[in-house]
């Protein structure tokens, strides 16, 4: 039945469509108190010497995939198909970095006299520095307007793990024995864990569901691992890294599934495909695939329906 009153919202981080777009979220990211925990002014100065400092070098790797992040394209057609699918709720869609912000989304949402609302971050695993910071952000602007449901995560979703299963399938031809499978998370300064940050534990967590439902379907990989991509800066990350990882792949095939994410993204086109690609190359790895997000499949659509039905 359509009601135009509730709206399912679907968050994300947001990602550069052009330089200045990149410049906007790198400052935005840095100066998130979830991702910098200083006083806002010494996290301001934190923002404008890392953006500053890391610009050129970071817009390079846009360049390498057509000078845009993938993420606001492919989310942006998640949205459209979402809305035809599921009619009970028009979706939307909010950005914690780059547009559309949750201020903006938020005053069309009450123009289009919007009552209730479900959120949804786009991120399996729970982080502080993304799931909570994209709600408290929403909260913070939204106020009381709306009466707001929350999906925190979906790791433990069968709906939702059996599409990340497809996607394996279609990157090894169902040939999983002559495959080492890394599930490849973005990394985590190790002090936000040691804070309480539940983002390590759900992780292991969620392959450790993925691991017996691979084994209940017959896919026997030579071995199923996890590991961290993405450090950025000098302080000690989640181990064991992604670079560490395939070191031990020397002469082996290898398959990366990158599990913190459900859209593509920079970290998955340019990180994976490009810059970890050689260095397994380097490293003398036989074959190296990466493996698709879940993006807008079929079956995402119907694991969104099913999570968002709040038993
Ligand atoms: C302290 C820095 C960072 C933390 C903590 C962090 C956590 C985190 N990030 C994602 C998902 C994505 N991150 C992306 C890009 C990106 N992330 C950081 C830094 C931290 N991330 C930077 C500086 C960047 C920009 C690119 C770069 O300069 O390296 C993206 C891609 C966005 C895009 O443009 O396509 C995603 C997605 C998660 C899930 C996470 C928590 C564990
Ligand atoms: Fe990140
Ligand atoms: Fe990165």
């Amino acid at each position: 039945m359509e009601n135009n009153k509730k709206a399912l919202v679907l968050l994300n981080m947001g990602g550069a469509r052009r330089k200045d777009e990149l410049k906007l979220f790198l400052t935005n990211m840095f100066n998130d108190k979830n991702i910098i925990a200083a006083p806002k002014l010494i996290r301001k100065m934190i923002a404008f010497f890392i953006t500053t400092s890391r610009l050129n070098s970071a817009w390079k790797n846009y360049e390498e995939i057509g000078g845009f992040s993938p993420l606001n394209p492919l989310t942006e057609k998640l949205v459209d198909k979402v809305n035809e699918n599921i009619k009970e709720y028009k979706t939307y869609q909010v950005m914690r970095y780059t547009p559309p912000f949750a201020k903006d989304v938020i005053e069309d949402m009450k123009k289009d006299g919007i009552e209730e609302v479900v959120l949804l971050p786009l991120y399996p695993q729970f982080s502080t520095t993304t799931t909570k910071s994209s709600l408290e952000d929403f909260k913070a602007y939204a106020k009381d307007s709306f009466k707001i449901k929350t999906k925190g995560t979906f790791y433990k979703n069968e709906a939702f793990n059996k599409c990340i299963i497809e996607e394996i399938k279609e990157k090894t031809n169902s040939q999983a024995g002559e495959f080492n499978l890394i599930f490849s998370a973005h990394g985590l300064p190790q002090k936000i864990v040691d804070k309480g940050d539940p983002y390590e534990k759900q992780m292991n967590k969620h392959v450790k569901i993925l691991s017996k439902m691979l084994e209940e379907e017959g896919q026997n990989f030579k071995s199923i691992n996890l590991a961290y991509q993405s450090k950025v800066g000098p302080m000690k990350w989640l181990d064991p890294s992604l670079d560490d990882m395939l070191e031990n792949f020397k002469d082996e095939n290898v398959i990366i599934y990158p599990i913190a994410f459900t859209v593509d993204n920079s970290e998955t086109d340019f990180e994976l495909d490009i810059e970890y690609r050689e260095i397994a190359e380097e490293i003398g790895v036989k074959e190296f695939r990466v493996c698709k997000c879940v993006n807008d499949s079929d079956m995402f659509i119907e694991a969104i329906k099913d999570m968002i039905k709040f038993k």
